[in-house]
Order: C-alpha cells, then sequence, then structure tokens
C-alpha cells in the first residue's frame, strides 16, 4: 500500500510540473553519470518486486546493510550521553570537527593494537559520519585535476564521486568505462589483485580490503607491492578498511602495517559494519603528517580545512558509541556480532557451492561473490528475485569486471539466511 499511495503521489507531482526552468546550467559532469547510483536502483527494484508480489517473504541480501540489534554495551554508550544532553552539566554543542580527543585517543590505540609499526597519531584521525561521506570529502580535497585508479570491481562511490568532481571524461558504453578512470581488473585469473606491473600511473589509487564486492583480502606481500608501486609513481593511496575486523587470517588489517605507507597512503574506515552503526554514522580518516603533495605541502593540512570548513563534528551521541566498541566489552560484542555474520556467509556459500556454483570471497568479508560465467549479472539478479524472492546486487553494478557475477550479502537474520540458503539450492540445484 505504502509504495501505490507513494507512486500516486510522484504522479500528481508530475502533472502539476511547471514549465518554469531557472537559468542555472547544469553542472555537466552529473550528466555523464550512467543511471542512479548502483543501491537506491536495487531498492527500486526491490519494491516494485513487493508490489507485484505483495505476498511473497522477499529476503533482501542486497545492500551491505546490518541487521542484527547494536550491542547492549555499545547502545548503552549512546543512551549516557544522550541522557547527558539533557543535564546542565553534561549538555555540549559543537564539538571539535576532527573528532572528540577520547576518540581519537581510542582509535590510535586500536591502530597500535592492531599492530605495534602502524605509528599512527590521535592528531592524525578525523572521526567522520562514515567513509562514505569521507570518500566524497577526500574528493573535494583532490580536486577536479586528479586521475584515479579503482579496483575493478570495487565500491561504487569511488567512481561515482570521481565523475562528480570532473575528474573524468565521458562514460563509454562499449567498455562500460569512464575515460581517464584506470579500472585495474580483478578477476579469478589475478586471484583477484591486480597487475600493478602493466597499470599506468594515476594520482590516487582506491584500494579497498577486503574488497567489496570481491571478498578479496590482499596479502601483506600484495601490499608492500601496492606501496611500492604508490611509491614509484608519486600516488596517493587511499585505502578502505571498512571490513577490516572480518580479517580471520594472518592478512594486513590497516596499510599501515606495511613499512612506507605512511608517506603514500590515506586509510578510510567506519564502525557502520564494526558494530552495526549503518544508521548511527561514524567513522574515520587518517591522514598521516608525513603524507606530502608535490609541492611539499602537507595533504593533512587540507584535510583539516576540508573538514573543518564543510563538517561540523560527527554526533557527540554516536562517538560516545564509538568509545563503547572501542572499550573491552565492546570490542568482544563486536567480534561476536562478526562472527554472526560469518556464519551467514559460511550457509551462502555451502548452499550455492552445493549445487554447482563457484563462490569467490566470504572467508574475511561479508560478501558472498558468485560466479555465473556467460551470463548478464543483471539477468542473474532479475531471475533470484523473480524465482526465489531474494535481493543481490549485480555484479556489474561494481563496474565492468563485476559483470557475469553477484553479490550475496550475508547481513540478515538467521532465519532468513537460512531460508534464502534453500531457496539458492532449489534454484540453482
Ligand atoms: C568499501 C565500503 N566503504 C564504505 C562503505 C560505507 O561506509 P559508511 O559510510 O561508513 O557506512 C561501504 C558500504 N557499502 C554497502 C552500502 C552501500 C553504500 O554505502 O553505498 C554496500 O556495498 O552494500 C563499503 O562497502
Amino acid at each position: 500500500r505504502g509504495i501505490r499511495v507513494a507512486s500516486c503521489a510522484v504522479e500528481s507531482l508530475e502533472k502539476e510540473k511547471t514549465s518554469y526552468a531557472t537559468k542555472v546550467t547544469r553542472n555537466a559532469n552529473f550528466a555523464k553519470l550512467q543511471a542512479g547510483y548502483l543501491f537506491p536502483e536495487i531498492g527500486r527494484r526491490r519494491a516494485a518486486h513487493i508490489a507485484k508480489y505483495p505476498d511473497a517473504k522477499v529476503i533482501s541480501l542486497g545492500i551491505g546493510d546490518t541487521t542484527e540489534p547494536i550491542p547492549s554495551v555499545i547502545a548503552e554508550g549512546m543512551k549516557a550521553k544522550a541522557q547527558a544532553l539533557s543535564t546542565l552539566e553534561g549538555y555540549s554543542g559543537y564539538g571539535a570537527e576532527q573528532g572528540e580527543g577520547s576518540l581519537r585517543a581510542a582509535l590510535q590505540k586500536f591502530y597500535l593494537k592492531l599492530h605495534p609499526d602502524t605509528g599512527v597519531k590521535a592528531s592524525e584521525v578525523f572521526v567522520s559520519d562514515g567513509a562514505k561521506c569521507d570518500i566524497a570529502r577526500l574528493q573535494m580535497m583532490f580536486g577536479a585535476d586528479v586521475t584515479i585508479a579503482v579496483q575493478d570491481p570495487s565500491y561504487p562511490a569511488y567512481v561515482d564521486s570521481s565523475v562528480m568532481m570532473g575528474q573524468t571524461g565521458g562514460y563509454e558504453a562499449d567498455s562500460q568505462q569512464y575515460n581517464k578512470i584506470h579500472y585495474m581488473k580483478c578477476t579469478p585469473e589475478n586471484d583477484f589483485f591486480p597487475d600493478l606491473a602493466s597499470a599506468p600511473r594515476t594520482d590516487i589509487i582506491f584500494f579497498c580490503s577486503p574488497n567489496n564486492p570481491t571478498g578479496a583480502t590482499a596479502t601483506k606481500k600484495q601490499l608492500e607491492e601496492l606501496v611500492a608501486f604508490a611509491k614509484k609513481n608519486g600516488s596517493i593511496i587511499v585505502y578502505d578498511a571498512a571490513y577490516s575486523i572480518y580479517i580471520s587470517d594472518d592478512s594486513p588489517k590497516t596499510i599501515y602495517e606495511i613499512p612506507g605507507a605512511r608517506e603514500v597512503a590515506i586509510e578510510i574506515s567506519s564502525f557502520s559494519k564494526f558494530a552495526g552503526f549503518t544508521g548511527v554514522r561514524l567513522g574515520w580518516t587518517v591522514v598521516p603528517e608525513e603524507l606530502l603533495y608535490a609541492d611539499g605541502f602537507p595533504v593533512i593540512k587540507d584535510f583539516n580545512r576540508v573538514m573543518t570548513t564543510s563538517f561540523n563534528g560527527a554526533s557527540n551521541i554516536a562517538q560516545a558509541g564509538g568509545l563503547a566498541c572501542l572499550s573491552d566489552d565492546g570490542w568482544k560484542a563486536m567480534e561476536e556480532l562478526v562472527a554472526f555474520y560469518k556464519k551467514n556467509v559460511e550457509i551462502i556459500v555451502e548452499a550455492v557451492t552445493s549445487v554447482g556454483l563457484t563462490t569467490y570471497g566470504g572467508k574475511n568479508a561479508p560478501y558472498v561473490w558468485v560466479h555465473f560465467p556467460g551470463q548478464s549479472s543483471w539477468d542473474v539478479f532479475a531471475k533470484i528475485l523473480e524465482e526465489a524472492h531474494i535481493v543481490t546486487t549485480p555484479g556489474s553494478g561494481f563496474g565492468p569486471g563485476g559483470e557475469g557475477f553477484v553479490r550475496i550479502s550475508a547481513f540478515g537474520h538467521r532465519e532468513n539466511i537460512v531460508e534464502a540458503a534453500e531457496r539458492l539450492k532449489k534454484l540453482f540445484g
């Protein structure tokens, strides 16, 4: 019903639409964008499917949005802060745009715990309202005249924000690529790690490990190669560690484990998939003091300028939640949450491999990358939705390298994951 009401509301707006237009010229970069951002499009298809089958029990394993409640030890931290705001002595207004000192210090300790040589200082940690938001702010800082490289496939925010910033040329329909972006192919053939020897120089290299959507996790040796590649080319790595907590083998959990990384790498991360903070909104970006532009100017100074000018700090309640996450009890609770989702991954992998499908990733990430060689990923997405009432994400939504794959998210209540596994076995069995 909600959906029908919404659609007729939109229709009536369409009818009343005036022919008046302003004289403002549209930002030409937005005209280069192909289709809408991936995940709202998945949402639209889900809504249309529900409207078509109102009695079907649709299971959503599309957008990687956490489903389990925030552990109470963490929620308590936010509750106490919210309560304190109602008192004279506990009230606080605008905080430091870089984040509260206590949380920045806790994140410095977090890095030390990950690896003794990371060398991250509290003053290099910028607390934010999420990693996606920081990608946009980093792009604002880099400006239009940089070239970027991305893993292909990868999280769509890197490419789409680059197009919006005017860093790219037009879209090439045959290659499904934007001009000026270098797409570093990540396929089963190269074990999802790009061939850097043949890669051209770009100013910025977006690198996500564990990778969304493939789940591939770079080894220490591969990251040493990546850092050496960036150093040789004088490039800046934007290293996305949003899923680092899912790593259960000896793969690095931060780029700063790699010697020399502080001179070439920015790291972004987030509490979203650590603690179910996708709605609370809390992330962070590390910009090392040693990271310098070609003219020797420290990048951290410009990022600080972006944060102080375009951001008024993460919510004080969310930051209290972040502190609770990083407490001993909070950390234990996060690890339990992550273990729950990793069990979901196992259930999905077991089901799809039992009917002969090939999967990748899933070991260090909450996503399963399922191969449908020679098939259009949107067609497979549509088949799974239509016949099993399961929402997934078509691989081509993450770049041309994702064609022929589908991403299944493990973020789901256990009973839904078990149900979805049964349906997938039936569908492909
Ligand atoms: C590699 C990577 N980096 C950052 C984010 C978003 O982090 P937050 O903005 O902190 O929630 C994500 C979130 N991805 C989800 C949500 C979609 C979205 O954020 O657009 C997904 O791929 O389904 C991500 O995969």
